[in-house]
């Protein structure tokens, strides 16, 4: 959209953060000030309104040390620029090219996570409001042009939010020629990234030729057309989300290290509902779906329906899936490690590794008492125990007497027998002592620890 009329640009840009709920009065807001046009347009348009808002404004750089010389007079310039208009500066260098070789990211996503942990980071220290970051309209028709290009699900059609919780981008429907006019004209300097005029990077070229051409030969009203399928799919994705949002809990059980599905309901919805719980899970696992493509959702869910129980899976970046009989279990490989504790008589533990408390009470059997077993809460013959007892989750060789004294059992074949999947058998846990087992937690009372009628003192565990 060419600013046309009276329309100038702060007049847009504060259309847009009340469009968008961007501010509130007396914010404290941050500015990531990089000192290219879109920042320092952005750091004017704050300074000008900080009055009439009762704005408190900051500045955040990052020197990412892509350039050397130039990089550190970007970050000299930013510091005078803020001199100049009075506004708190916040600086750091990050040697970005080593952290890219140590990792393997790329370039523009090692320098944004190190910008945005950046950015946050001073948004604590000064318990901010908001940051504002300076994108604007080309960046976003170029972003959803290079998301088609890739071949992206809906969500990639929204582009760049022009609000995602804290972080704001209030440039974001102004385009960028009317923001080097707007600098032009009122004489404010800023820096050029080299980098930006370079064909050879695939966002330039797409900047530079690809758009340039397409307004000019087929879409004159090219950057509306995007904003307004942005707008519109924003609005289908949000509706969307909120359906999911509301049948989830009924698919899924999020636990401490695994979340799990529940399949008979999970295979009822429809496919389109199917992949967006799938993502949602991996998502919520991994905390972003990076790595995570269609063709692995599309794959999983197949799996998930077809294979059967006892079958694992591998995603990438360790996530693991095992189907159960019910449930479909996820995890992250080698997240459950072995545990051990020592649970003093009486006494009580919380075992991390699984989130959930154990106790250990004792009862005299004179005690007028109704006792009554679950799986949760059994009881034992105080007068076979010797000293503590440790509390751990299984180990090669576990044998133990779930039925009589006559024949042990390998609790391997127990768990099969109780259909209890293989992961969810880390996550049992076992009260042994002296080497005995005595209660496979949830699940079974060793018979040689079972109370008889010589039995004085009653040991009550409890899964809590
Ligand atoms: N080094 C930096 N330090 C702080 N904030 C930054 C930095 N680089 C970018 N940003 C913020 O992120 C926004 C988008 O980054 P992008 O890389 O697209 O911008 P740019 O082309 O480097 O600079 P500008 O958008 O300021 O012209 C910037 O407008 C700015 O608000």
């Amino acid at each position: 959209m060419i600013l046309r009329g009276k329309i100038g640009i702060k007049e847009k840009f504060l259309e847009t953060i009340k469009k968008y709920d961007m501010i509130r009065t007396k914010d404290k807001i941050i500015i990531g000030l990089s000192g290219g046009p879109d920042s320092v347009c952005l750091l004017d348009l704050f300074c000008s309104i900080r009055e009439e808002f009762q704005l408190e404004v900051f500045a955040a750089h990052l020197n990412h040390c892509f350039r050397g010389r130039e990089s550190d007079e970007d970050e000299e310039f930013a510091k005078a620029l803020c001199e100049k208009y009075n506004v708190k500066f916040f600086s750091k260098r990050v040697n970005v090219p080593e952290i890219i070789e140590k990792t393997g990211l790329s370039p523009e996503d090692a320098a944004r996570r190190v910008r945005y942990d950046f950015l946050f980071e001073i948004k604590e220290k000064l318990n901010a409001d908001k940051i504002a970051v300076g994108h604007n309209m080309n960046d976003h028709e170029e972003t959803v042009l290079m998301n088609i290009f890739r071949g992206t699900g809906t969500e990639g059609l929204i582009g760049i939010e022009p609000k995602r919780g804290c972080l704001i981008r209030p440039l974001i429907e102004i385009e960028r020629t009317n923001i080097e006019d707007y600098l032009k004209k009122h004489n404010i300097p800023y820096r050029i990234d080299s980098t930006n005029l370079k064909t050879e990077y695939y966002r330039n070229k797409i900047r530079l030729e690809l758009i340039p051409y397409i307004k000019q030969k087929f879409c004159p009203h090219f950057s509306d057309a995007v904003k307004r399928l942005s707008d519109i799919v924003a609005l289908d994705v949000s509706f969307i989300e909120s359906i999911i949002e509301n049948i989830y809990p009924s698919l899924v059980t999020e636990g401490e290290n695994f979340i799990k599905l529940h399949i008979k309901p999970f295979e009822k919805q429809p496919t389109g509902a199917r992949y967006r719980i799938l993502r949602k899970v991996i998502g919520n696992i991994l905390g972003e779906l990076k790595d995570i493509e269609f063709n692995h959702i599309k794959s999983l869910d197949e799996f998930i329906i077809e294979q059967s129980p006892g079958k694992m899976v591998e995603l990438p970046r360790g996530i693991c899936g095992e189907k159960g009989y019910e449930e479909f279990y996820f995890y992250i490989k080698g997240q459950i490690k072995d545990f051990s504790y020592v649970l003093n008589i009486p006494g009580e533990i919380y075992i991390t590794e699984i989130g959930k408390k154990i106790s250990a009470e004792l009862l005299d059997r004179t005690t007028n008492f109704k006792l009554k077993a679950t799986p949760l809460k059994v009881f034992v013959d105080y007068g076979k125990i010797r000293g503590n007892l440790i509390v751990r989750n299984r180990r090669p060789g576990d044998r133990f007497f779930p039925f009589g004294f006559k024949f042990s059992k390998k609790l391997q074949d127990f768990f099969v027998d109780q259909k209890i999947p293989s992961f969810e058998r880390n996550l049992v846990p076992i009260v042994e002592n002296e080497g005995k087992i005595v209660w496979v937690g949830g699940f079974r009372l060793d018979d040689r620890f079972k109370i008889d009628d010589n039995t004085t003192q009653i040991l009550i565990l409890e899964i809590k």
